[in-house]
């Protein structure tokens, strides 16, 4: 099985062209003004224009009402929306309604209980992503590079399909791709070289360490 890569925050056209280039499976624009990645849904449509159909195009959301969905749709024309704030199962199911469009929906990680809060929306969402909890005092939902402990998602039935996140870099991700299996990884803080700033050197740093944690798991597989 392949591994689903997602790189998300992105706001220029090289980290775009590099990320893609590199074999992304999904990109991740986020529309929440507090974000140092935050951008404009026209910016992020231009920039996905460059690449629309070579790779998901994935609209991070936070809580957002209906106006504020009508435009990102409107100018970015995502395939995949990524809800990542507290929205309730009939919230998923509406924004799935109206807009006709598959839903990741986010969830932060501290304690094998969080885990039990995807309950309500099996069935509902398309597909999970576990983030870690903010720290104390952040402004943001997500993108704080911090990981939760990855052996919980041992607890999660395995069925469920998901992305892992929450500071994953090119050093820790072959130790969580070993340890979870996770179907899909999600980064965003562990290829910047600043908040909010993407580094070309660290996107190939981090997808070389994917390919070789995909190798070594194939190989250490085969055995068994
Ligand atoms: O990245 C943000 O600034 C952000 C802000 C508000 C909601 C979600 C956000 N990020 C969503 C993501 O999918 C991130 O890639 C994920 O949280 C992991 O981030 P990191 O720990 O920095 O790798």
């Amino acid at each position: 099985m392949t591994l689903d890569i997602k790189i998300c925050g992105l706001k220029t056209e090289d980290a775009v062209d590099k990320a893609v280039a590199l074999g992304a499976t999904h990109i991740g624009f986020i529309f929440f003004p507090k974000s140092p990645r935050n951008i404009e849904p026209a910016d992020a449509g231009r920039l996905a224009d460059r690449v629309r159909g070579r790779v998901k195009i994935v609209a991070v959301t936070v809580d957002a009402d209906s106006d504020t969905l009508d435009e990102i749709v409107d100018q970015l024309s995502p395939d995949i929306l990524q809800l990542h704030g507290k929205e309730s199962p009939e919230r998923v199911l509406t924004v799935k309604a109206v807009y006709g469009l598959p839903v990741i929906k986010a969830f932060s990680v501290r304690e094998a209980d969080d885990l039990k809060k995807i309950d309500p929306y099996i069935g509902i969402a398309d597909r999970f992503l576990f983030d870690a909890k903010p720290p104390a005092g952040s402004k943001l939902p997500g993108g704080n590079g911090v990981s939760f402990d990855w052996n919980l998602m041992h607890l999660l039935d395995g069925s469920v399909d998901y992305m892992l996140s929450g500071g994953l870099n090119k050093d820790n991700l072959a130790e969580a791709i070993q340890l979870t299996g996770a179907p899909g990884i999600d980064t965003s803080s562990g290829v910047e070289s600043a908040p909010g700033v993407k580094d070309l050197g660290l996107i190939e740093a981090f997808f070389e360490a994917a390919r070789n944690a995909q190798s070594e798991t194939a190989v250490a597989g085969r055995g068994t």
